[in-house]
């Protein structure tokens, strides 16, 4: 539909007026020529096509204005298909012209006599008026498709704020909801749909809740939302335009499902060194020192990239401790905010701070007392808490907050990160003397793709364990795909495998597992793998600036040592992993480092 049939009430109504006033006929067609609007003689044919070789669809190809008086043998009315059935004696017509296309024409006509004279004696007042007719239509229209392109974006903005998996609000400048994500409403729980909260003001909603920019700070807030009280953790941030503050942006969450997220409890699976696929030597040789140093019950390290499987060590390890009938606890570092770490690892006594629970809480540490806690990605533990957890570790008790007397504690602690913590050590990111405490038994886990003959027997173990939890028959990949598994390079490690193969399982349709069955962002990550150079480009050296080749070689040698060294590590395990890697002995790799 056009535009123009958009808005037919609005001219037909403007067509009527000015032609009381003008005393002529008006008509509006649209650009195919159909009749939007018409008076007089026009009106009964309203819907209507005009001719292809009409006045109106010559002004609709050239853009210009014409003023046509019908002389019987005028060209255009010779050619024109109506021919003696139209009464039109004198016209003048006017392009509609939005964003340089010409949309359709106005027009002004005679029938009679006295019509003639006036569009005769007044041509030009005439068709100035034309032209304003023409240009009122014209911001009509645009006014339309601006609405349209403000509504498309508003969609837009919906569409990314529904995405993200944090609670968003926004409000206007009177503090009215003018966006908000279906995670905000499913968390705050309120009887009204999406459309309803829109408009309404935000104290209306939450009752007790300040709007006030927080500086990009998380803070902790008691909302009362219907009655009830919902303990969150939100930023506030100004959104502003020209030092204007135009609109506010409300992120938050509910406390209860951030802390679900990071930390995870003993489940009823007991994982034990069984669950450990991995054929390879430098596999079997970290499970032989892992379960040695299960038996022990000395602090350990583990260290790898993501995915390898370092909760699963964990878990195992604490499976073959003496302390496997007690607790096993998991705390993400990374992912509970740093104002929560340590209420959540120390515990509080009641009322220590505002928003604390009247009865207080006990920490990570008293909850895994005589079993093991896992602390994952250590390296981004903040640095005030690093000195509490070494006191924990020499002196074995905790500190709550809000509490003068420590408590005892019996826990074995099990740390790991994929980030190079000795790297972090020398940037003062990291404490020293926390590194050697929690470092007494590094296990360096390896990446798939340096253990590629397990890339075969994980997916085997793999797709049967999927398949038994999925209840599908079991399932088995083609060759062609082995073979892709075995050439792709796995950054997210056995993870990975099995996101990929939980997804061809769930859309394959037959017992063999082919490349359809794949997901889209795998074969993509493949295709870019094959045509990746694995060694120094040549092409790319500067002919103009070249070096001894000693000098080259030297440059290319020390590139790879660093970039292994932040691979595997800057430890003695890692050093001797990268020797074992270039084929070369323990004591050059020294010198060499030595040397650069
Ligand atoms: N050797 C393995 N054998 C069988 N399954 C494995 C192995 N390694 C990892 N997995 C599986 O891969 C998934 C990821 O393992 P895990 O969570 O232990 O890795 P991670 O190193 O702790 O990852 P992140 O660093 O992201 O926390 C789990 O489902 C785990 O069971």
């Amino acid at each position: 539909m056009s535009y123009l049939k958009l808005i037919d009430d609005k001219i037909q109504s403007l067509a009527e007026s000015l032609s009381s006033i003008l005393n002529v006929e008006t008509t509006v067609v649209d650009s195919s020529l159909l009749r939007i609007a018409g008076t007089g003689d026009f009106y009964h044919r309203i819907n209507e096509s005009s001719p292809e070789n009409s006045l109106f669809a010559k002004v609709l190809k050239n853009g210009k204005p014409e003023f046509n008086i019908y002389e019987k043998d005028n060209a255009v009315c010779r050619s024109c298909s109506y021919g003696d059935t139209c009464k039109e004696r004198k016209s003048m017509i006017y392009p509609i012209k939005v964003e340089e296309e010409n949309i359709g024409v106005v027009c002004f006509a005679s029938f009679n006599q006295i019509q003639d004279q006036l569009m005769l004696s007044k041509k030009e007042e005439y068709m100035e008026m034309l032209k304003h007719f023409a240009e009122s239509i014209e911001k009509e229209i645009i006014s339309i498709k601006m609405i349209n392109k403000l509504n498309m974006g508003i969609a837009e903005i919906n569409g990314v704020i529904n995405s993200i998996n944090r609670c968003i609000i926004i409000l206007n400048k009177e503090q009215r909801i003018i966006h908000i994500n279906s995670k905000a409403i499913r968390i705050l729980n309120i009887n009204f749909s999406a459309s309803k909260i829109i408009n309404r003001k935000i104290s209306d909603i939450i009752k007790n809740f300040k709007v006030e920019d927080t500086n990009n700070k998380e803070l902790v807030g008691n909302w009362t939302i219907e009655n009830r009280i919902l303990k969150v953790l939100y930023k506030v941030n100004y959104i502003i335009l020209d030092k204007k503050n135009i609109s506010t942006l409300i992120d938050f969450d509910a406390l209860d499902e951030i802390i679900n997220i990071a930390v995870t409890y003993n489940n009823d699976n007991v994982i034990t060194f069984e669950n450990i696929v991995g054929c390879s030597q430098v596999m079997q040789e970290v499970i032989d020192k892992a379960k040695i140093a299960a038996k022990s019950d000395s602090t350990i390290f583990l260290y790898g990239a993501s995915g390898t499987g370092k909760e699963l060590f964990a878990r195992s390890i604490h499976n073959a401790s003496f302390r496997k009938d007690g607790p096993f606890i998991a705390i993400n570092c990374a992912t509970l905010p740093e104002n929560l770490i340590e209420s959540e690892l120390f515990g509080y006594e009641k009322g220590s701070f505002t928003g604390a629970s009247p009865k207080g809480k006990i920490g990570k540490f008293e909850q895994a007392n005589n079993g093991t806690l896992f602390l994952d990605e250590i390296a981004d533990l903040p640095l005030h808490l690093q000195a509490k957890l070494l006191r924990v570790l020499q002196e074995k008790k905790i500190d709550r907050i809000g509490s003068t007397t420590p408590t005892d504690i019996n826990v074995r602690i099990i740390s790991a990160t994929h980030k190079n913590l000795q790297e972090m050590v020398r940037k003062n990111q990291f404490r020293e003397d926390l590194y050697y405490r929690l470092n007494v038994i590094p296990l360096s886990l390896p990446s798939l793709k340096e253990r590629e003959e397990d890339v075969l027997l994980c997916t085997e173990y793999i797709i049967k364990k999927l398949c038994n939890k999925m209840n599908k028959p079991q399932k088995y990949i083609s060759k062609d795909i082995e073979e892709k598994f075995l050439s792709y390079s796995w950054p997210g490690n056995v993870r990975e495998l099995e996101n990929v193969l939980e997804y061809a399982i769930n859309f394959s349709n037959d017992d063999e597992i082919g490349e359809e069955d794949l997901p889209e962002y795998f074969l993509n990550n493949i295709a870019k793998t094959e045509t990746k150079h694995e060694c120094v480009d040549i092409e790319a050296i500067d002919i103009n600036s070249l070096r001894s080749l000693d000098e080259m070689t030297r440059d290319y040698e020390k590139k790879i040592l660093k970039r292994l060294l932040d691979l595997y590590g800057d430890t003695t395990e890692g050093k001797r992993t990268i020797a074992k890697k270039l084929n070369m002995s323990i004591t050059t790799l020294y010198r060499k480092l030595n040397d650069y």
